[in-house]
């Protein structure tokens, strides 16, 4: 599709601060992101993921620290670190009283695009995404998983390098979560770097290259999911202790089926998973 190449480190933050009066919503957050890469931000709600997002795309600023995007300071120069970038909020925020195209169309002059080029660029990314039936549509008609593609088609209209996905998935039921999944992995195989914020751990797992475990404006880890999930051990048993549910970790299936057979109540075996991962960090669920 033909992206800015931007080098490297596409995103970069160091030691960035917000405070909201009382509320400190990040204590001073460091990362990089290069080119290409796939970044998740894992979190519960609160944890301040979205104010990341909000001020890696200028929508507010930040208390202390810097941020870049394509090697610009979003502070001091906020137009050239947003013209390489796109963002999908988290909540719906397309005309609803207009098309599908009208929606596009705004877009792309928004971002003083030429309309052969808008018009160009409408018809490639509505087949991308898969909405071309769908082009003279009012919005207020399209299904929940058909506005967030839509949402993203509108973020990618202009070219960016950066795409920022906030919560791109939530309140969409699973069938619908997988498809945008696939246009996600999609959009980065054609090159974008992708930064999307979550609280769902199987995204997470299935979609990032590398993520970093957000909880209470810190990051409490940050690696690719193999690794993090590796760190704890393959397979997990999660058996009963009174009350209390408690979960092993092992390297091998054979020494966590002799450590459940010595109980004698049930158990389950299972793979370590990311949720495992996050609890051991921060000693709680992710959602
Ligand atoms: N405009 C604001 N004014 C005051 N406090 C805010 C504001 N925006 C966010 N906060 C607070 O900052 C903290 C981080 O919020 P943030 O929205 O970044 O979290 P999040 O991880 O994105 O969670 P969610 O998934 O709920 O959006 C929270 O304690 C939140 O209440």
């Amino acid at each position: 599709m033909g992206h800015a190449h931007i080098g490297w480190r596409v995103i970069e933050i160091v030691d960035l601060k917000k405070n909201y009066r009382k509320v400190q919503a990040l204590k001073g957050i460091s990362l990089r992101v290069g080119s290409g890469e796939l970044f998740a931000y894992l979190g519960p709600n609160g944890a301040g993921k979205t104010t990341t997002i909000r001020i890696l795309t200028g929508l507010t600023r930040p208390s202390g620290g810097q941020a870049y995007v394509g090697g610009h300071d979003v502070g001091k120069e906020p137009i050239k670190a947003k013209r390489h970038q796109g963002l999908v909020p988290q909540h719906v925020n397309l005309d609803a009283e207009l098309t599908v195209e009208e929606n596009l169309f705004i877009h792309g002059r928004l971002h003083g695009m030429g309309r052969v080029d808008i018009g160009r660029r409408i018809e490639e990314l509505l087949d991308y995404v898969g909405l071309k039936e769908k082009r003279t549509s009012l919005v207020k008609r399209l299904s929940g998983g058909m506005k967030r593609r839509l949402m993203i088609a509108r973020a990618l209209l202009h070219r960016p390098a950066v795409l920022f996905l906030d919560e791109p998935t939530v309140g969409l039921d699973p069938a619908i979560r997988r498809r945008v999944w696939t246009l996600i992995k999609k959009i980065q195989r054609d090159g974008v770097t992708i930064f999307l914020t979550t609280h769902y751990i199987e995204e997470a797992e299935f979609l990032a290259d590398r993520v970093a475990f957000i909880d209470e404006g810190a990051i409490v880890a940050l690696d690719t999911p193999r690794h993090l999930m590796d760190a704890l051990g393959q397979w997990a048993i999660d058996c009963y202790r009174g009350n209390e549910m408690e979960t092993r970790y092992f390297t091998d299936r054979e020494s966590a089926r002799r450590y459940a057979e010595e109980r004698m109540n049930g158990y389950t075996l299972r793979r370590v998973n990311l949720e495992d991962a996050f609890l051991a960090c921060t000693g709680k669920k992710v959602s």
